[in-house]
């Protein structure tokens, strides 16, 4: 039996950024109840291209400087000019805004819905043709994976802004800055990027007298339709290992290297694997150099803070920089002491404000000896090990 797609709400429940449900309106669950709702007809309708750009699990979004939606954060385009048509407008406004070129093709491929907008104080209707653009970035790692020539393929260095607006990449879907939006996004857009399926949509959303400035919603209606057979966007692009990686390459860090890179991410998956993981807090990385072991745990799993305690200075903090909007709003910290005296007293740290259970203590390296302290160490004071 297929399975049911997820419903609005439960989509928007994973982004920390969400609006408030009283500034979304009241669901409904039909056109035909919405229309009822708002009563007004609109008799004049003016038409925009708005494209979503994303690339993996990252989104382009622009900060806007003037015009509608100004210091808010959004996705590009703007109104369909004399005689063009949606897809044309798309193409136009997208390079215009990032610098990013897509072709006609492509973007009518693009295409994923209509959204539409209606005000209290306003007899206009906007109707905005909606597109998402999934782009691979032409450089390093990412080339191996754009081979088809059905992908868009862009340089990230061409990608610039314009007088109106300044875009910028939002490294986690889930961190996106939701309350500096117009309010159907926190409906929509988090529908559209929680979805593992393609999807396509129509939304009707009818704000509050104040429209902009007010951002209150008071009736919405979203029709979806998902593809069951095809993947996301972001399913098919890179995967967050080949990002994290692709990050320190593109940033020249030498610590770690690639193949330390590599046996990090592998013995994090087996730590995982072997651990409940959703109720981790605290992860404290012995002998953890450059850290990329405890910054990958951090990244995985539900901990909110890190430790890596080592003598010896590697790296020059080079992982917490590099992978820092990764891990927004947990911290990597670094104690340059050795096991026998950093150990414990992290230990007994951590433990005055989270549970034993809590606590996971990693060590990757080849020297035995300096593994059984740690597993003896930390089996005295009852953490995993
Ligand atoms: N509630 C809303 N939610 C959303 O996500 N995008 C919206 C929106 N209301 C409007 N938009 C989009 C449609 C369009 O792409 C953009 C507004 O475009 P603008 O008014 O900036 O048009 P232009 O770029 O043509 O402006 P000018 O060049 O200043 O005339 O914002």
């Amino acid at each position: 039996m297929p399975m049911a797609p997820p419903v609005l709400s439960d989509c928007r429940k994973k982004f920390i950024n969400v609006l408030p449900e009283q500034q979304l309106g009241e669901e409904h669950s039909s056109l035909e109840s919405f229309r009822k709702a708002v009563e007004i007809v609109p008799r004049k309708r003016k038409e925009f291209s708005l494209i979503v750009v994303t690339n993996g699990n990252r989104i382009l979004l622009g900060l806007k400087h003037r015009g509608f939606g100004k210091g808010m954060y959004n996705s590009f385009g703007g109104k369909l000019e004399q005689g063009e048509d949606s897809v044309v407008a798309a193409c136009r406004e997208l390079h215009e805004e990032t610098g990013i070129c897509v072709t006609m093709k492509h973007m009518t491929e693009s295409k994923i819905g209509i959204l539409h907008f209606t005000f209290d104080d306003d007899p206009t209707e906007m109707c905005v043709h909606l597109f998402r653009v999934n782009i691979y970035c032409n450089d390093h790692v990412t080339v191996e994976t754009a081979s088809s020539s059905e992908q868009i393929v862009v340089d990230p260095l061409t990608i610039r802004g314009c007088d109106e607006i300044t875009p910028e990449w939002i490294e986690n879907f889930f961190h996106i800055p939701l309350h500096n939006m117009f309010a159907d996004d926190s409906i929509w857009l988090t529908y559209l990027l929680a979805s593992e399926k393609k999807v396509c949509l129509d939304g009707w959303f009818h704000f509050l007298e104040g429209g902009q400035e007010v951002n209150t919603i008071r009736h919405h209606f979203v029709d979806i339709k998902t593809d069951t057979n095809s993947e996301s966007p972001q399913s098919q692009t890179m995967t967050l290992e080949k990002r994290l990686f692709h990050r320190l390459h593109s940033k020249n860090i030498v610590s770690p290297s690639p193949k330390e890179f590599n046996e990090a991410w592998a013995f994090a998956n087996v730590v995982k694997k072997s651990l409940p993981c959703k109720d981790l807090d605290c992860v404290i990385d012995v002998a953890g150099g450059h850290g990329a072991l405890a910054a990958i745990l951090l990244i995985t799993t539900a901990a909110t803070r890190a430790v890596v305690v080592d003598p010896a200075q590697v790296g020059r903090d080079s992982v917490r920089r590099a992978w820092a909007d990764f891990f927004p709003e947990k911290e990597l910290r670094y104690r340059h002491e050795c096991l026998r005296s950093g150990l414990p007293a992290e230990l007994e740290s951590a433990l005055k404000t989270t549970s034993c259970d809590r606590i996971l203590v990693v060590a990757c390296h080849a020297c035995q000896h300096l593994s059984d302290e740690t597993v003896k160490l930390s089996c005295k004071f009852g953490v995993h090990a």
